[in-house]
């Protein structure tokens, strides 16, 4: 993936847009371009991570003979099998061999919106259109904001970039917007936490026109079908359908003219990922990559073991089943206190956890095994019902909130931490083939109760099984422990665990569902704002 700058309407850009490819080089060390129009009022800039096409031929950016200029960050998918529609059924002349060139000639070919349904990846575009008669720039992002773009205005002029700290050399200066800050519209929105700094939102692109200025319009939004319409499917041709969505979706992600690695850690989405790599590898003969890699390399995270979040043994022993190897990152105290500032600065966000600061350290590792790109394991969690504490709303009115809580992929989890040190994150799991089937998927398949007890990832967990391990295939990420729920101070786990037995089922006991609702509830608020244990003598309580 590579950085993007682009600036409309000013005059002697060359230089600026430099600069500002300059601030994000960490994006792409490998080469760098700008275009000015003849006019001098726009420009492009783009600084190179080369994957697809090594070669001159890949740099950007991109024009055709028909004026058509565009830079491209990330990756199309399945690009080889659409160059050759374009090439074949529209006689498209290519002039290279990057997916990157795909976007101009779909561009060419269908127009906005038109290419967008055939754009399959993470991506963030600017497009400049200098035909007589449709002059536009457009800047898109791709469905769950993969990529990252942002843009402003300076005096009369648009800049956008992928990063903010590439627009400062294009006269932005930065001030934060403290009520964004603060009603976390950084968030949930287009906001950042910058003053008049805004992001492109997922599934979005912008127009921008003499006549009409900026609009902002929609392509792609996530669809939940009716679930009171009764299921069709059997159980097993919908793991199947799962299964083979997923394994299409890392199989297009293997597709590169450099070697790829996997980060795992000892979750099941990760595992799965690593497992089905090595299974295309040995058994279809898909190349990792490039030609170079003979087994994927895999890359883990080592918390100190009393933090409670370790898990290097099981991705070890993943590993070792997979007959794979293994780097890893050992991320005490004294790492991450050391990296919070760089991986800050990279982020220009806060984060609630650590874990950004991890990632971003985890990412030196691939780098200095020259790798560019990874697979990871993100995404899954939205789709297949991997957060225990939306339990009843997957059951109740299973997906409303789905929308929301993928709202901008970046300001979640980020690219930022992979490309602060210049490695391409890819996510099979955010393939919008495989999250449009599993959003049309019963949610009780998702959260199955198959033995009376809830399983999160469910369908996941049986899609996957033959990929993983038998350890991470049973392994739960369980919100009714014991421990959890003692923390609680009021709610007796012999309770509990009496309801576990009896709320599912073919004959579901209603109260015990209810007490294992309202005490889920309790151990989510508790947990997540760090609610101090009680004591029942404070109150007239009496045990639950
Ligand atoms: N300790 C780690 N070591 C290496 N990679 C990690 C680690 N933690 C997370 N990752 C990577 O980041 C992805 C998302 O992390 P997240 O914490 O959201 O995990 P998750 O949804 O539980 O996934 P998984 O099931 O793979 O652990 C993982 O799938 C993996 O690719
Ligand atoms: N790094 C990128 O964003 C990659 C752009 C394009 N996919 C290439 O391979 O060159």
């Amino acid at each position: 993936m590579c950085g993007i700058v682009a600036s409309c309407r000013c005059p002697s850009l060359s230089q600026h847009l430099q600069h500002g490819l300059d601030a994000i080089k960490h994006r792409g060390p490998d080469g760098s371009g700008t275009w000015v129009s003849q006019d001098g009022s726009i420009g492009l800039g783009h600084c190179r991570l080369s994957i697809n096409d090594l070669s001159p031929l890949g740099a950007q950016p991109i024009h055709n003979a028909d004026s058509i200029h565009a830079v491209v960050n990330g990756e199309i998918y399945d690009f080889d099998r659409l160059r050759d529609i374009c090439a074949s059924e529209h006689g498209y002349r290519f002039t290279g061999h990057s997916d990157s060139e795909l976007v101009v000639a779909l561009y060419q070919i269908h127009g906005a919106p038109g290419l967008f349904e055939h754009l399959r990846g993470e991506f963030a575009f600017v497009l400049v259109d200098q035909r007589p008669g449709s002059q536009r720039v457009i800047a898109v992002r791709d469905r769950f904001g993969i990529k990252p773009l942002v843009w402003t205005t300076v005096g009369d002029r648009v800049v956008l970039a992928a990063e903010a700290k590439a627009l400062k050399p294009l006269g932005w200066q930065p001030e934060w917007d403290v009520q964004s800050i603060t009603d976390s519209g950084w968030l949930v929105d287009e906001r950042t936490v910058f003053k008049n700094v805004q992001s492109v939102k997922p599934g979005h692109w912008m127009e921008i026109t003499d006549g009409r200025g900026i609009q902002m319009h929609q392509y792609w939004d996530a669809d939940f079908p009716d679930k009171t319409i009764v299921e069709t499917r059997t159980i097993e041709e919908m793991v199947q359908g799962v299964r083979e969505r997923l394994i299409n979706a890392v199989r297009l992600r293997m597709r590169a003219d450099v070697p790829i690695g996997v980060y795992l850690s000892g979750g099941i989405d990760s595992s799965a990922i690593a497992g089905i790599v090595t299974h295309l590898a040995r058994t279809e003969n898909v190349k990792i990559g490039s030609d170079k890699a003979t087994q994927v390399a895999c890359f883990s995270v080592q918390f100190p073991e009393a933090s409670g979040y370790d898990e290097s043994d099981i991705a070890d022993r993943t590993a070792n089943w997979l007959g794979i190897e293994i780097h890893r990152h050992n991320a005490d105290e004294q790492r991450l206190a050391d990296d919070f500032v760089d991986a800050a600065y990279h982020n220009e966000q806060h984060h609630m956890d650590l874990n950004s600061v991890a990632k971003f350290a985890l990412s030196s590792l691939p780098q200095q095994q020259g790798l560019k790109v990874v697979l990871t394991g993100e995404g899954s969690d939205e789709h297949f019902g991997g957060y225990a504490f939306l339990t009843h709303q997957y059951l109740y009115e299973p997906d409303l909130a789905m929308p929301n809580i993928l709202a901008d992929d970046t300001k979640l989890r980020g690219d930022r931490a992979e490309m602060s040190h210049s490695i391409e994150a890819r996510t099979p799991f955010l393939d919008h083939s495989l999250t449009e089937y599993v959003n049309s998927l019963p949610p009780s398949t998702k959260l199955s109760a198959p033995r009376r007890a809830i399983v999160e990832k469910w369908i996941l967990r049986e899609a996957v099984r033959p990929f993983v391990t038998d350890e991470v295939y049973r392994r739960r990420k369980r919100l009714l422990t014991r421990e959890a729920v003692e923390e609680l101070g009021f709610v007796d786990y012999a309770v509990v665990e009496a309801a576990l037995e009896s709320a599912f089922g073919e004959t579901p006991d209603q109260v015990a569902f209810r007490t294992l609702n309202y005490t889920g509830g309790w151990v989510a608020i508790g947990q997540r704002l760090g609610v101090k244990k009680a004591t029942v003598e404070e109150s007239n309580w009496s045990w639950v």
